[in-house]
């Protein structure tokens, strides 16, 4: 086609606004504003798609010229990013070239991080987004989040509508009081819902523009921020009781007002304290769940269930140390338990199996002070003491489990003990990121001959140990959480309760093959965790509708169908559709093809009818 031709035909066209039929194409994925001018086709990060603009397109949008000369494929951009990627040695500067990537080229982003999720999850997620959340002050440039500080109550709902997208479906939210294993890192905690629904993306395919980050501000106790120039958030100490308790009340029903359909909340990072009261109070007439308490629990389970395979027994068979009483840990031992019954035994023999340890000791009911209200149905009728490391060995323990928070607390004499009471001890060093966990594979590995059977939160290096190279896995809710989030969102579930967390344990365990588990690793490969995720979705889907959970009636006649349509797809969407109408006159105009499109048009306006 001449240049001359296609650019007055272009203008005809435009004229007829081609832009509201684009729009109207693409308008399927919902997410496209109603106004859009073509320079927004390059500027909106949901819309572009850079140099693989066709010329066709670029002449209908009126960007022509606006890109350079040359057309690329997504393909041709994902090697450029991986290779821009590389020459950054630092997983700060990675972390932040993706997130600019992010706010450029949403569809390129989340392509790349399909491309290789086990090498980019890092990057974005744990434990990188432990530094980001650290600097937050230095890395913020443009909102990708909502920020909502105490001095909003009262006008909660009011800053939900300033929002840009109107199509939310799952709001993941802090109050950055236990950022990972870091502490109160107040309104820098925001890098963790941020992470967390990227996640929902890349690793279960929830559309981008369903997803809500909110970083609740109420203040922090960290003094260093509080001094810090460079901190974003209020500069005041935390609030705490019923000042905090209504704001947060009002936050969870400003959350259901502001949305006709149901909102999925997840709770994030929220210190021991309101984590177990807020979900006590909530997890019954809200949407919501705790991914450190509940999420976690799921993933840890999951991990036991695989570990059966190896050492042939069942999870009743074993003896439960936990360093560590609290979200994590108390969620993961009530999971345990609630398996621990499915398998036959009553709750009371099951809750006798574990024993908890705390900062203050041992969970006993003799320690000073007692055991904490969350914990109580862990507490043992034993001496107090302070004495880790002998109660492996006395108790004899068969099954590890650390979300204590503290970097190195799993020492060798600790796991060789562990490798004396059993054959196949299994060994979770939880704690978020890398240096705050409690042991590391190669530590694991050498301390109990390669026996052990290990998972950590945050991704390590392989371990090599007799001449053999393992690939341990990663204990961390992201196997879970995206997949639970796609079954409750599409299946508009009430609730979210505990029996959907063992559903998608065991879920998540059968797809745990034998080559995983010769590897050394009790979850299956990170590639392929959006097929798990989907998988999830569906026996959440189950779930719900045999509880008489699901929002939606009737049940899809197929659930795995229901769950793929749904699910956002990386790849480029052409702006010029294969067949669309074209409005002319008091007619439409079908056509396949932009030079279909023009011919129609020409003809049509020889005949006069296109003014
Ligand atoms: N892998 C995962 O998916 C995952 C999920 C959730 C939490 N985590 C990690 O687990 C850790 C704990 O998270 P949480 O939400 O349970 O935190 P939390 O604050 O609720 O609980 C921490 C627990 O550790 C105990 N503790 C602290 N210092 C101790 C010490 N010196 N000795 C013994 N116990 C000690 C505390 O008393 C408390 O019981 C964090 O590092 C977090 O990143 C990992
Ligand atoms: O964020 C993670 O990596 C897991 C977990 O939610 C945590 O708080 O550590
Ligand atoms: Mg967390």
């Amino acid at each position: 086609m001449r240049l001359v031709k296609a650019n007055f035909l272009v203008k005809e066209i435009r004229n007829k606004n081609p832009l509201k039929v684009l729009v109207r194409a693409y308008s399927d994925d919902e997410i496209v504003p109603n106004l859009l001018r073509g320079v927004d086709y390059v500027r909106h990060p949901r819309l572009n798609k850079g140099l693989a603009f066709s010329f066709e397109e670029r002449q209908v949008l009126g960007i022509h010229g606006l890109l350079a000369g040359t057309v690329k494929t997504q393909e041709e951009q994902i090697a450029i990013c991986k290779y821009s990627l590389n020459r950054y040695k630092n997983p700060l500067n990675k972390h932040l070239y993706l997130a600019e990537l992010l706010d450029t080229n949403e569809k390129l982003f989340y392509e790349l991080m399909s491309t290789d999720v086990e090498k980019y999850l890092p990057l974005v997620y744990t434990p990188t987004v432990g530094l980001v959340c650290q600097r937050f002050g230095l890395v913020y440039k443009r909102p990708r989040g909502l920020f909502i500080t105490l001095h909003d109550k009262g006008k909660i709902r009011g800053i939900l509508r300033n929002w840009p997208e109107t199509h939310v479906r799952a709001i993941c939210f802090t109050d950055g009081e236990r950022i990972l294993g870091l502490g109160d890192l107040g309104a820098y905690g925001m890098g963790i819902p941020i992470g967390k629904l990227c996640l929902y993306t890349a690793l279960a395919g929830v559309p981008p523009a369903h997803c809500l980050p909110i970083t609740l501000d109420v203040g922090t106790n960290n003094q260093m921020l509080l001094e810090d120039p460079m901190y974003i958030g209020i500069r005041e100490k935390r609030a705490t009781g019923d000042s905090y308790d209504e704001f947060i009340e009002e936050f969870m029903e400003a959350c259901v007002n502001q949305y006709t359909h149901s909102i999925l909340l997840q709770f994030e990072d929220f210190a021991l304290a309101n984590a177990t009261r807020l979900l006590d109070r909530y997890k019954n007439c809200y949407c919501t769940f705790n991914d450190d308490i509940q999420g976690t629990a799921s993933v840890v389970v999951a991990g036991m269930f695989a570990a059966c395979r190896i050492t042939k027994k069942k999870l009743k068979d074993n003896i439960y140390l936990f360093l560590g009483a609290g979200s994590a840990g108390v969620g993961i031992a009530n999971l345990v338990c609630d398996a621990m019954v499915e398998e036959g035994i009553s709750m009371e023999e099951a809750v006798k199996k574990i024993y908890m340890f705390d900062a203050g000791g041992l969970l006993s009911t003799k320690r000073q002070g007692g055991v904490p209200p969350h914990a109580t149905k862990f507490g043992r009728d034993m001496e107090p003491t302070k004495d880790f490391g002998s109660l492996v060995g006395s108790l004899k323990v068969t099954c590890l489990v650390g979300a204590s928070t503290v970097g190195g607390a799993f020492t060798s004499a600790i796991l060789q003990q562990m490798g004396k009471n059993t054959e196949r001890p299994q060994i979770y060093a939880l704690s978020n990121p890398t240096v705050k966990a409690e042991c590391t594979p190669q530590q694991a590995y050498d301390a109990t001959e390669g026996r052990c059977i290990y998972a950590s939160g945050s991704p390590f290096p392989p371990v090599k140990f007799g001449g053999k190279t393992y690939h341990t896995g990663q204990g961390n809710n992201s196997y879970v959480f995206p997949g639970i989030a796609l079954g409750v969102i599409l299946c508009h579930a009430h609730h979210v309760p505990d029996s959907m967390f063992l559903t998608a344990a065991k879920t998540l365990a059968k797809c745990v093959t034998q080559k995983d588990l010769d590897l050394g690793r009790i979850y299956p490969h990170l590639n392929e965790v959006r097929v798990i995720s989907s998988k999830i979705a569906v026996s959440i889907i189950n779930r719900a509708f045999n509880e008489g959970l699901a929002g939606i009636y009737p049940k899809p006649e197929n659930v795995e169908d229901f769950v793929q349509k749904y699910m956002y797809n990386s790849k480029y969407v052409d702006y010029l559709p294969d067949r669309y109408d074209y409005p002319c006159g008091d007619s439409k105009i079908k056509v396949k093809t932009m030079e279909e499109l023009m011919a129609s048009l020409t003809k049509k306006t020889k005949k006069g009818r296109c003014k």
